[in-house]
């Protein structure tokens, strides 16, 4: 199904995931769709494989670790946590130099941990590698140092920005 695209979040600047000057990173970007659920784009490159012409195991597993954290800020910008625990399934290859789409979920949230689910979707919609995770929330002064200026943690409009996702 097409989602309409509610809301774009922000990037940073070094995240290996959403780090817009990370030369190697996936530089992936994240939108709230009208159904609840968080989509990430983006498109991997040769650094990003395991063997030639295909996706690490352990990328992917980052881009659905940063979907499914990031789908707990649809219903709260302020929420941040750590991941704890996160499975993956690997269920078919995942070429590179096509641009992918991951979507994401929120399937549990209590006052000190949230789950998820993802998954990252091949063109023809096909479920390539499907994850669930586990986070603690936790202040983001207790993780890190992070000024959001210095890490340019902003929302990036941009002319590719879809109005709409098929997730
Ligand atoms: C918005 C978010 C987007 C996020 C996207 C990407 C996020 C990341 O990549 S984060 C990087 C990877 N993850 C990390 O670095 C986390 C590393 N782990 C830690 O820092 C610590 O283990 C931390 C802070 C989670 C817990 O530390 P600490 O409080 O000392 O642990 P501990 O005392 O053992 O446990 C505290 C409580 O949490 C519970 N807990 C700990 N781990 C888990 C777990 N995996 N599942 C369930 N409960 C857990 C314990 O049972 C305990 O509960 P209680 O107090 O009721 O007994």
């Amino acid at each position: 199904m097409k989602y309409k695209v509610m809301k774009k979040q922000k990037n940073s600047r070094k995240c290996i995931v959403c780090g817009m000057k990370n030369d190697l990173g996936l530089k992936a970007s994240f939108y709230e769709l009208e159904n609840g659920e968080l989509a990430a784009i983006f498109t991997p490159i040769e650094e990003h494989q395991s063997y030639p012409g295909r996706l690490h195991g352990g990328v992917a597993g980052a881009i659905l670790d940063e979907t499914i954290g990031r789908a707990i800020n649809i219903t709260d910008e302020d929420v941040w946590g750590v991941t704890v625990e996160l499975n993956l399934k690997y269920h078919k290859p995942v070429a590179l130099n096509e641009q992918l789409r991951v979507v994401g979920r929120i399937t549990r949230d209590t006052r000190r941990l949230f789950e998820g689910t993802g998954e990252i979707l091949l063109k023809n919609g096909d479920i390539a590698v499907s994850a669930s995770g586990k986070y603690m929330k936790l202040p983001l002064s207790q993780i890190a140092d992070f000024n959001e200026d210095t890490e340019e943690w902003r929302v990036l409009p941009s002319d590719e920005d879809p109005a709409e996702i098929e997730v």
